[in-house]
């Protein structure tokens, strides 16, 4: 019998009142991994009151203090590391290494959000930098939380990304409600269960699991959530911010990072970072490189060094370490199928991959991609690299500029002036010099621009972002 998991909410473990369960299946073992509870609207307003109702007293709470729960909760993840690990590559079939990286990336994470909001202050300003103001008017500058944040989070990170968002919540002194991706929840409760063990007071965290579709519009509708930090599909951001009416909003959303290979690149560099960004985790990554603008006149040599890597990459379990795994769902090969089919048909050159079984697709290299093709435009989240031959950088350029999205690029070439008159044209939130594209390290700002998202991550902002300027002014006699 699969085991049944409980819903946090309002600081107790529970079956929801629904009776409805959502059976959570292994994306390559392809069984049951065990039911997690669909929780109830009633249930969201129990544990949003809760939530208001316990943040004023936590915030009241040092900094320090509020940090010692936080790094107990780092101690118990690490503590917990192999199971907590094991629990992501059974549920969403990240490969062992990655899982466990995953896990202590968050405790790293976790522990630098204490340490930043312990060193982070507000500031003073006197009236009289302004015409005909009073030195006597001494406006007292804080950060005070917001109230009650809802964490969204994706399959893909079901740890770290969760605990990106929940920890600067709780270290801004906001409650948090924490609703996980269907398909990573039961790597969200078991994250969980070592934040409660902390002894967090009742109430001030809830993981709300369920569908989307069923409670996603319920919660971000809902008048007492005062901030909604986003990470997934644009489609459901989008979707997300027309629902949310005057509620400040991060959203982490899709992307096509280009990575851009000028003539004079080194390509042995440029082959490997090309190889680790696209194919990294199978493709299913924000940040994977996912398409490629090369100079024809070193696109040949660069195509026959790729094809070489990805022949190379291990193909299949997790268990066994491999680069390349199934993917998160049957629906998600068969998009990706889609994309390669459509360009192969378009006239694409196949340079290696196109094997399917199930929701293993191999690695897919496909050259002399054309701009009428689906696969030049569209975030696959999945293992296959399009390759596209321009004339000149102002081409590479505007192919760049011509997608909907804007998260990340890079730009591999010898020459800094040229990288940084490239980083200067792109338009993305972040632009790698000679490296493929990443979110870490943690502490750096992580954004993305048009499609790709709203507002900036990385520690030192989303404790900015979940927190918000208050201004007291001392009227001096
Ligand atoms: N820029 C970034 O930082 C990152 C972006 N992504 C992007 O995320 C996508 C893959 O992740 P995926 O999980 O499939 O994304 P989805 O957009 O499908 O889901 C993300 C989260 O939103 C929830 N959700 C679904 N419908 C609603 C709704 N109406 N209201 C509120 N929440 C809702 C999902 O719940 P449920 O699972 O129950 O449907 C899940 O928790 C890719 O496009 C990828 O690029 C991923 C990681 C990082
Ligand atoms: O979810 C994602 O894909 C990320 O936020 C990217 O993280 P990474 O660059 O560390 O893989």
């Amino acid at each position: 019998m699969s085991q049944i998991y409980q819903a946090y909410l309002a600081g107790h473990w529970q079956t929801s009142a629904s009776n409805q369960t959502i059976t959570i299946e292994s994306p390559w073992q392809h069984q049951p991994l065990g039911e997690i509870q669909a929780v109830t609207q009633a249930e969201v307003d129990v544990c949003i009151k809760q939530a208001k109702q316990a943040q004023p007293a936590w915030a009241a709470l040092s900094n320090s203090e509020r940090g010692a729960y936080l790094n107990q909760w780092a101690d118990n993840l690490l503590a917990n590391k192999a199971e907590l690990a094991e629990t992501v590559m059974n549920e969403v079939g990240k490969n062992a290494a990655d899982a466990e990286k995953e896990i202590v990336r968050t405790a790293d994470l976790i522990r630098y959000t204490v340490q930043e909001a312990l060193h982070m202050h507000g500031e003073s300003v006197r009236g009289d930098g302004f015409p005909g103001g009073s030195k006597n008017k001494l406006g007292v500058i804080e950060r005070v939380p917001l109230g009650v944040v809802l964490a969204i989070s994706p399959f893909n990170y079901p740890v770290n990304l969760a605990a990106a968002k929940i920890a600067p919540a709780l270290m801004a002194g906001n409650a948090a409600i924490f609703k996980p991706a269907t398909q990573g929840a039961i790597s969200g409760i078991k994250m969980i269960q070592a934040l409660a063990a902390t002894g967090l007071p009742a109430g001030l965290l809830s993981l709300l699991t369920g569908h989307g579709s069923q409670i996603g519009d319920y919660l971000t509708e809902h008048p007492d959530i005062n901030m909604i930090s986003f990470t997934g599909s644009t489609q459901t951001g989008k979707h997300l911010s027309a629902k949310s009416i005057m509620v400040p909003l991060v959203l982490e959303l899709g992307g096509k990072d280009p990575a851009i290979v000028c003539s004079d690149a080194d390509l042995d560099v440029t082959t490997a970072d090309i190889i680790g960004g696209a194919f990294s985790y199978s493709g299913q990554r924000c940040t994977a490189v996912k398409r490629v603008l090369v100079s024809e006149r070193v696109a040949d040599d660069l195509v026959a060094g790729l094809k070489k890597q990805v022949e190379a990459l291990t193909v299949g379990s997790p268990a066994d370490n491999s680069k390349i795994v199934p993917l998160i769902s049957e629906k998600a090969a068969d998009f990706v199928q889609d994309l390669i089919d459509d360009a192969l048909a378009k006239g694409a050159t196949l340079v290696t991959g196109n094997k399917r079984e199930g929701n293993l697709i191999y690695p897919t290299l496909l050259d002399h991609v054309t701009p009428d093709m689906k696969v030049a435009w569209i975030e696959p989240f999945g293992p296959v690299l399009p390759v596209i031959r321009v004339e000149s950088v102002a081409e590479a350029i505007k192919l760049a500029n011509q997608s909907k999205f804007g998260l990340q690029a890079s730009v591999f070439t010898q020459d800094l002036d040229k990288a940084l008159r490239i980083a200067g044209g792109v338009e993305a939130g972040t632009i790698q010099v000679n490296g493929r594209p990443e979110r870490g390290p943690d502490n750096f700002p992580f954004l993305g621009v048009k499609a790709s998202g709203m507002g900036t991550q990385g520690v030192h902002n989303s404790i900015l972002s979940m927190s918000r300027e208050k201004l007291t002014v001392i009227n001096l006699k």
